[in-house]
């Protein structure tokens, strides 16, 4: 360890863990005999204090930056990524670099960027960091060059690493990245309407769009003037409204834009009847014979025809699609309190902990209790249906069992605000989800959890995946205390 830092003359350097077998080299010193064939070699003009992220493409290189990273101490990591325009290279992004940054690191944090190249990219996120880490281009002729051009925009530290020159077999089990990148839309993909209304002709499937209801009269008429207009565009064949039995002016309201209204405990009396916006779900199915039902909220004062040729594009455009799930921003105040907070918050301390938890293969999704979602037909009638706000989970819970992981996906709608609940209403939302978990057998105390809690963000279509790490560690009195 000494050695290096003698070597190098970068006293600063912290003291490295070379288990990884780290060369470091100052650029000043830089000759082609510094590179050695079976160790990671370390390019830098210094090591700063503060903030770190590495930029990285993928491959033995970028890999290599994380090995340096790991053994110089570092415990938690940014890695930007331009996002590839080959398949295969983020493939080999994702299996090099994200999955064993995922091992090495207490938390990691993966941001996909649109920048159109990568100076660009250090023009906008340069000032954020005391330190830049880089993989080595191919040959080392290009290593200076690199070197020049990335600090003409940049005053930091810079490190460019070089991997051993062996053939790595990269990790390829992460899943849920792969998933997240290639199942994750956004409305925005889909606004051409010939081109949706070309795709959807030729899937030749009836789409029903089902709007639930109670005492919405406020948000309900501006929802289905919305999806009418969407209809007429050639993209819906029905417009529905299933409405819970609301003591408001709802189903007059609905009635005025001449849609058929149903209310939910008058479909299939004979079935009996519950309160619950789960019940109202299991009861559309009866009043539509369509191929894809798709249901948006009704309370959704932010509503825009992206809910819904976004919520279907993925489907129109992809077969294999048999679920689609929307996702949003979630600004929120709660009506009681007038307090204004970030939403989600079911989401975010029962849904996504628990998701984290014990169904790890599910911790994709960005807003797992979105209630705005389409499903093929024959799927939700292979499904038990809990009646209560439980229902988004199961579904999910049960399309992926029935389906596969890559049946399903999730889409960027904009932004959701809606009349929000008071602590009390999310409480008991809350209690009935985790019942229906529980009565899904998951999560039931078998011992088992996982330790990475994951969070998907994405912003102007670009996307950051965080994963901390939390160890279970049990401390217990021995028999002399
Ligand atoms: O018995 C009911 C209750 C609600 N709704 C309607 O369902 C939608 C969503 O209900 P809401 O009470 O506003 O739910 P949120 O508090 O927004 O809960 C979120 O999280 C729930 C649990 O995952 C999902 O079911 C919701 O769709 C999702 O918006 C609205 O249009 C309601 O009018 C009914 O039709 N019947
Ligand atoms: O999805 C959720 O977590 C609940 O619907 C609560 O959302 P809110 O915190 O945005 O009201």
């Amino acid at each position: 360890m000494d050695k290096d830092r003698v070597e190098t003359g970068l006293a600063s350097w912290p003291l490295l863990d070379n288990k990884a077998a780290v060369h470091i080299v100052d650029f000043a010193n830089l000759q082609e005999s510094c590179i050695q064939k079976n160790r990671i070699t370390a390019i830098t003009d210094g090591w700063h204090e503060g903030a770190v992220a590495a930029v990285l493409r993928g491959g033995v290189n970028a890999r290599a930056v994380l090995d340096v990273l790991a053994a110089s101490g570092v415990r938690h990591i940014k890695i930007f990524h331009l996002e590839e325009r080959l398949p295969q290279l983020e493939e080999v992004f994702l299996s090099s670099v994200v999955a064993p940054a995922n091992a090495l690191f207490d938390s990691v944090s993966v941001m996909w960027r649109r920048d159109a190249s990568v100076s660009e990219l250090i023009r906008a996120i340069g000032s954020e960091y005391a330190m830049l880490f880089f993989g080595a281009p191919l040959a080392f002729s290009e290593i200076q060059p690199l070197y020049q051009a990335v600090k003409e925009h940049y005053a930091g530290s810079v490190t460019i690493v070089r991997g051993p020159d062996d053939t790595v077999h990269f990790d390829e089990s992460d899943e849920i990245y792969r998933w997240v990148r290639q199942r994750t839309f956004d409305a925005g993909d889909f606004s051409l309407p010939a081109v949706l209304r070309g795709y959807k002709q030729k899937l030749n499937k009836k789409v029903a769009v089902l709007l639930p209801s109670l005492n919405e009269e406020r948000t309900v008429g501006n929802v289905i003037k919305t999806a009418l207009e969407v209809k007429a565009a050639g993209l819906i064949d029905e417009v529905i409204l299933v409405d819970s039995a609301s003591t408001d002016n709802t189903v007059a309201l609905a009635k005025s834009y001449g849609i058929p209204v149903y209310v939910h405990p008058e479909i299939r009396p004979e079935l009996g009847s519950y309160r619950g916006k789960g019940e109202a779900m299991f009861k559309s199915a009866f009043v539509t014979d369509a191929d894809i039902l798709a249901w948006v909220d009704t309370d959704i004062e932010s509503i825009t025809p992206r809910f819904f040729y976004g919520l279907l594009g993925p489907m129109f455009t992809n077969p294999a699609i048999r679920f689609s799930k929307g996702y949003f921003a979630r600004p929120v105040k709660v009506e009681t309190s007038g307090i204004e907070l970030g939403g989600g918050r079911v989401t975010e301390i029962l849904a996504r902990p628990w998701i984290n938890a014990f169904m790890p293969h599910l911790s994709g999704f960005i807003q797992p209790l979105a209630g705005t979602v389409a499903i093929y037909r024959d799927e939700l009638l292979n499904m038990r249906i809990p009646v209560n706000y439980g229902v988004e989970m199961a579904m999910l819970l049960q399309v992926v069992e029935q389906a596969g992981l890559w049946a399903t996906c999730q889409v960027n709608l904009g932004t959701v605000v809606h009349r929000s609940k008071d602590v009390v209403g999310l409480s008991e939302m809350a209690f009935q989800i985790l019942q229906v978990l529980a009565e899904m057998g998951r999560g039931s105390g078998d011992g088992h959890s996982c330790n990475t809690l994951r969070r998907v963000y994405s912003a102007q279509r670009q996307f950051e995946i965080g994963s901390k790490r939390f160890d279970v560690i049990w401390r217990e009195y021995g028999e002399n205390d």
